[in-house]
Parts: structure tokens; sequence; C-alpha cells
């Protein structure tokens, strides 16, 4: 591996590196610094925790500081904690150049960022949806000259999940010059390889980590077999059990919902857990504020949705709980990547129900690794069972009290105001799929059930009496 002064970078900034510990590059630094360093169009495809960041901001930093500018790069990416840590990382390694960077993300005031932009920063960062909203309603900025357009977790601005971004990229896209360098990045790159490929305009140079694993290594990654109903409790003790055993380590508890994380966050409270929350429903300034406590271990326990399952860089975090089996193994990928980060260690534990052991199939299937079981004392767990269920039952009361649904349901009108749709249409149209919905799976269980009746009546004639052949065929059929 070389280093970095022979990838083609300048004495100041192989310096910059080294005072934050990044001496050697990693592969996809060493791989796809040269190629945009030449003016290359780049898609970088590499494993969770394994500096892609660095690996677009240094050739940046160092194309900046031979042609300063503003605007010079536009950074996009899908979260406002992510736009915030990567424009973290160009002003440290920027710092020398006298970098003006902005970050640009929805929760935050308009104005103040509009004057921002006017003030022509060298490098901005933003989620698509807000600098959308700029691009629509002020002229007081240009990005007509930018050289660079970078897509981190570049899947996921591209596919089209609970939150669509396509339509608000059309809007970036159309204000930015022909002529510039777009790179792309994400460790689940492979999936969604086509439609990324229109994105860079000439042929891209493409890099992929080769490894027979889609994880790293250093990730022990286990899971927990429970009915629904003991998850809480399980959930409990494996967190006592890492609380005791370790005094440095933080946690990450990934859940499906906004609720189901605020109902964790205030049961495991309870039990006097440094517990904080992540999720879409607090105030902006509320998710910075938690983050950045967790990032500085004043609180060890985060409670997350998956807003916090990409990118997010907290060396401290030793221990991933799916509190849920995510649906997606891309999910996964990314949520367990939260730990094992620059070759440290981590462990990953999924908590699955029996009606989630098809998703882990999927989920071993793509990251071509087998999850261990992770062995637990169930004595222990049934002793603290119905204390715990209590306790989140009184949770769920006292959240029922709060206004909570109805923030959400207004949140959820906002949203699809914003997006151009009519909430009443929407409600009828969400009811009717609703019902379509429950009337499969009521013929789906009508099926399975008349197939079990089969199968019993099948068992019956075969013990009652020993079956001829044609008897037994007419039996199966
Ligand atoms: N060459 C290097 N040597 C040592 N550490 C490095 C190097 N490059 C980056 N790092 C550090 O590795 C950590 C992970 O880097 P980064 O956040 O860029 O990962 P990533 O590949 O973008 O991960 P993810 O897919 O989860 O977003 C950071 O703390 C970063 O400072």
């Amino acid at each position: 591996m070389g280093d970095f002064s022979s990838l083609g970078l300048s004495d100041w900034l192989v310096k910059q590196c080294k005072q934050l510990g990044i001496n050697k590059p990693t592969p996809v630094q060493e791989n796809c610094m040269p190629a945009i360093l030449q003016g290359r169009d780049c898609m970088g495809c590499a494993k969770t925790g394994s500096g892609k960041t660095a690996a677009f901001v240094l050739p940046v930093l160092q194309k900046l500081s031979e042609d300063p500018y503003g605007i010079f790069c536009l950074v996009l990416t899908p979260t406002r904690e992510l736009a915030y840590q990567i424009a973290e990382q160009f002003r440290v390694l920027g710092k020398p150049l006298g970098l003006k960077e902005c970050i640009i993300v929805g929760g935050m005031d308009m104005v103040t960022q509009a004057l921002e932009l006017s003030n022509q920063p060298h490098v901005v960062v933003a989620t698509p949806g807000r600098l959308a909203d700029h691009i629509r309603s002020s002229n007081t900025f240009s990005m007509k000259r930018i050289q660079f357009l970078i897509l981190d977790e570049a899947d996921r601005l591209l596919e089209q999940g609970c939150t669509d971004f396509t339509k608000d990229l059309e809007v970036i896209l159309e204000i930015l010059p022909a002529k510039r360098q777009t790179l792309l990045f994400s460790a689940t790159l492979t999936d969604t390889l086509q439609e990324l490929k229109s994105i860079a305009m000439n042929e891209p140079f493409f890099w992929e980590s080769k490894s027979e694993t889609r994880t790293v290594e250093e990730l022990d990654q286990r899971y927990i077999l429970t009915p629904e109903k003991v998850k809480d409790a399980y959930l409990v003790h494996l967190i006592q059990t890492f609380t005791d055993e370790h005094d440095d380590w933080s946690i990450i508890i990934f859940t499906n919902t906004c609720k189901s994380c605020q109902i964790l966050t205030m049961m495991l409270r309870e039990f006097n857990f440094p517990t904080i929350s992540l999720h879409s429903m607090m105030k902006q300034k509320q998710r910075f504020a938690n983050l950045a406590m967790f990032k500085a271990s004043v609180y060890k326990i985060l409670i997350a949705t998956d807003v916090a399952a990409r990118g997010l860089d907290i060396p401290t975090v030793q221990v991933i709980i799916n509190h849920n089996t995510p649906g997606l193994p891309k999910i996964y990928i990314h949520r367990v990547g939260r730990t094992a980060r620059a070759g440290r260690n981590g462990v990953s534990i999924t908590l699955v129900t029996q009606y989630d052991i098809h998703l882990i199939h999927s989920i071993e299937e793509q990251i071509q690794t087998k999850l261990k079981e992770y062995p637990v004392e169930e004595k222990e767990v049934l002793k603290i069972l119905t204390q715990v269920n209590v306790t989140r039952r009184e949770c769920e009361i006292k959240l029922e009290s709060t206004d909570f649904d109805e923030k959400k349901e207004i949140n959820k009108r906002k949203q699809l105001i914003l997006e151009g749709k009519d909430p009443e249409l929407e409600a009828k149209r969400k009811a009717e799929l609703e019902k379509i919905r429950s009337q499969k799976k009521k013929f789906k269980q009508k099926i399975q059930e008349s197939i079990q009746k089969q199968k019993q009546l099948k068992k019956k004639l075969m013990k009652s009496r020993p079956m001829k052949k044609k008897e037994a065929a007419q039996a199966t059929a």
C-alpha cells in the first residue's frame, strides 16, 4: 500500500491527515483518489467504516487549493446528521485553506442558510429537500460553476423509499453545470448501479472492494430467537449485562418506528439506563443535541430509527442491537456498520421472532455470512419478564396521554402537502389498500388452515390403517 503523497496529495494535506491519525490510505482511498484527481467521475463501493468520506474530501480539497472559489463543491446526503458530520471532515482537513463550508438541511433556519449560500462558500453540504427549497425560492446564489457533485449514500438518495428524493434531485441537477465531476459513494452501491451510472455523466471509474462478505470481519454478528412478548425482557437483560461488564461501551438500539423508539427510551429510563433517542419526529435541535450527548458518552445508549442507520461515525459504539429485524438486507448492513469501524471490533445482536426467520435468511444470503446464536441465560430473562412488560405498558399509557400520535398525524399531513398530495385523498387510498391487504391476509390464512387440515387428515389416515398406493396418492392430492 502506498502513502498519500504517492497518490498525488500535497504535503499540507498529508500533514493534515497525519494530525487526525490518518496515515495510510485505506483501499477505497488508494483506488478512487487517483482517478478523482485525474478528473474522472467515480463510483466507490466499500464496506461501512472503510474511509469513503476522506476518499472524496481529500481530492476535492486538493483541487480546491489549486483554484479556490465558491461554490466549488456540492455534497448531497440523505440525513441531516450526516450532513454535519461530512461538513466537519471538510472543515478539519481543509483548515489550512481557510475553508468556508455551509450546511443546508431541513429543520434549521431558512433565512440564515440563504445568507450563507449567498456568501459563496467553497463547499455546500446539503440534504436534497432543503436545498431544492432554496433553489425554488431564491436566486441569490449560483451553482453554475461547481466542479464537484458528490452523492454520499448514493443508493439511498436515488431509491424511492419512504422519503423520496428524486423530485428534489431533479430540481438540483437542473441548475448544475453539465461539465463537472460526479462522485458516488456507498457501502451498498451495487444494488442500484444502473440508475447511478446515468447520474455520473462521463464513463465513471468504478471501484468495489473485493470481498466474499459484505460486512466487516471485525464484526461479531449474532441473533437471539425470541417470542415477540419476551423481546423487551431480552433487551433489558442484554443491556444490564453489557453495562455491568463494560464501563466504556456505547450501544445503539435500532427500532422500526418513532413511537417504538420513544416507548423503548421511556422504558429503559425507568430501569435507570442512561438512554437517549433519535428519530424524525423530534425537533432538529433536539436531534443534534441528543446525538452530541451520545457522542460525548453523557448517555451510553442511543435508541434510534433508521435515520441513524447510515454513515454515522461514532468510534465508541461497541454494540448494535436490532430490536426489530430489518426488512431489507441493505438496511441491516448499514445498521450493523455503526460499529466495528476503521478496524475496531464490535458486536451486533438481532432480536428475531418466529415471523422474521425468512428475513434473517435473506440477510445471511446477501452478506454471505451466517449469524451465530447469542447465548443467553433464559432463566434470568424470565425472572424480569413480568416487570419489563408491566413497565412497557405503563410507558405506553403515559405516551398515549401526550400528543405524540396527534403530532405524528400532523407531520404526515404536512409532508403530503409538501409533496403536492391531497391528505384526504391519500387517507382514502391508504384505507382502501389496507382493506385489500387484510382481505388478502384472511385469504392466505384460510388457505394455510385448509392445508393444515389436509395434512392432519392424511396423518390420521396413515395411522388408522396401512394404505394402498392408490389411496395414499388420493389423500395427498
Ligand atoms: N486512512 C485512514 N486511516 C485510518 N482511519 C481512517 C482513514 N480514513 C478514514 N479513517 C477514519 O475511519 C472512520 C470511518 O470513516 P468513514 O466515516 O469515512 O467511513 P465510511 O466508509 O464512509 O462508512 P459508512 O459506509 O458507514 O458511511 C472515520 O473515523 C475516519 O476518520
